[in-house]
């Protein structure tokens, strides 16, 4: 097993992440942050079949209730948050219980907003099954709902008190789901860990195969960048907008399509392409390692263009969603922008008609 330490600069708040086979099946990695008596889980329709039992089991000791999930990006909702609030009061859930969201990034998500507003905040524990939470995710405690408008609109930072990552649990995970997930993982090499780019390119065969030391390597070297950005900069004041790479463009189409049309790391990965050619566009990137980025992402067997997914959208309706971007400050856009492999910057002020024109010769591109 593998430990990363996540400190934060509120010491009370450091917390341990994981990563390992059958963690899931050890009570001994959970006695330590469990308070109370009280467990609740929160998982969904496609993992509890497959987990839930197997985690109440390792945590027989425990009074334990649970809420399944509808499966989905559009359940990341408030109505859905609604539900879970009403199924942890009807449970009698006490101020010292203990919240285990047990699934993909949308159980952590909104399982975490849950833990993060009950009774003004709950003890809470992720268990990410997909890649995506396991390397991005399930770590540095933001949590959120989306909002018809946006994504991830309404929401809390709530760290949790350990993330526990079970590599096993990645062998049930669907293809698509699989690959989408090494989107964040492109998008972490890109902003800090240039070698990681080129590991990712060497070992892609290895890692399509899903040969399991490889997935290892990987979701440790991936999580451990998160959770050295998270700890310089817990609540995204500087430096945590750089794990935004790709999200400005990516979150504007999700909302657009409507949300789960594409995953969510498909959506990332065209907003990484977009990303690196408007970099390239201001002369701040070249356009040899702009191709680079986008040969990476189809290797991966990931979208670049909205087009290879028979999608249609206008530059304008992006335009309008970016312009609700967490990140923007006054009336301008604000976009993570590399400006090397391995490394990015935080634009400020850019128009969005200069923007708007960019995305309508991109959707002219075709691959
Ligand atoms: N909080 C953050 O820092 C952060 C970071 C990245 C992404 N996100 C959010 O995470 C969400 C995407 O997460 P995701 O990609 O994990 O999607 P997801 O939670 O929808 O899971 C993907 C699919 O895989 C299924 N699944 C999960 N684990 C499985 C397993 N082990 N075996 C079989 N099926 C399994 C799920 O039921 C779902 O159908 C988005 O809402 C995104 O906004 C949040
Ligand atoms: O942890 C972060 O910070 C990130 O930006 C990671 C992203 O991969 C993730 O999708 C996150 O939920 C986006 O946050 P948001 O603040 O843009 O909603
Ligand atoms: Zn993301």
């Amino acid at each position: 097993m593998n430990i990363l330490d996540l400190q934060l600069p509120n010491k009370s708040s450091d917390y341990q992440i994981l990563i390992g086979n059958g963690l899931l099946l050890d009570v001994n990695n959970f006695l330590p942050v469990i308070k109370g008596q009280q467990v609740f889980i929160v998982s969904n329709e496609t993992v509890a079949p497959i987990y839930l039992e197997h985690l109440k089991k390792t945590l027989s000791q425990f009074e334990i209730h649970s809420y399944i999930l509808k499966d989905g990006e559009k359940y990341k909702s408030l109505s859905s948050l609604e539900d879970i609030l009403d199924s942890m009061l009807n449970s009698g859930l006490r101020r010292n219980a203990t919240l285990i969201a047990l699934g993909g990034g949308v159980v952590g998500d909104i399982g975490g907003f849950a833990a993060a507003i009950y009774q003004r905040g709950i003890n809470f524990i992720q268990v990410p099954t997909t890649v995506l939470s396991q390397v991005d995710s399930s770590v540095g405690g933001k949590t959120a709902v989306n909002h018809p408008l946006g994504k991830n609109m309404i929401g809390a930072f709530h760290q949790p008190v350990r993330v526990i990552t079970d590599l096993y649990t990645l062998k049930t995970l669907s293809n698509r789901e699989f690959l989408a997930g090494i989107a964040e993982i492109i998008k972490a090499a890109i902003i800090a860990d240039r070698q990681l780019f080129y590991w990712l390119e060497n070992n892609s065969e290895s890692i399509l195969a899903q040969e399991i030391e490889t997935l290892s390597t990987m979701i440790h070297a991936s999580c451990s960048i998160k959770a050295k950005i998270v700890c310089l900069d817990e609540k995204e004041q500087g430096v945590r907008a750089w794990l935004n790479l790709g999200h400005t463009f990516g979150h504007a189409i999700e909302r657009v399509l409507g949300f789960g049309e594409l995953l969510h790391g498909e959506a990332v990965a065209i907003g990484i392409v977009m990303a690196t050619e408007y970099s390239v566009r201001l002369g701040l990137l070249s356009s040899s390692e702009s191709e680079a980025v986008r040969r990476l992402i189809q290797r991966f067997g990931l979208p670049t263009t909205l087009d290879s997914m028979n999608f249609r959208v206008s530059a304008s309706d992006l335009v309008s969603a970016m312009a609700l971007d967490k990140k923007n400050v006054d009336a301008d856009l604000t976009l993570i922008l590399p400006k090397a492999i391995g490394k990015v910057t935080i634009r400020n002020n850019i128009k969005t008609q200069d923007v708007e024109q960019f995305i309508e010769q991109f959707l002219e591109f075709k691959t």
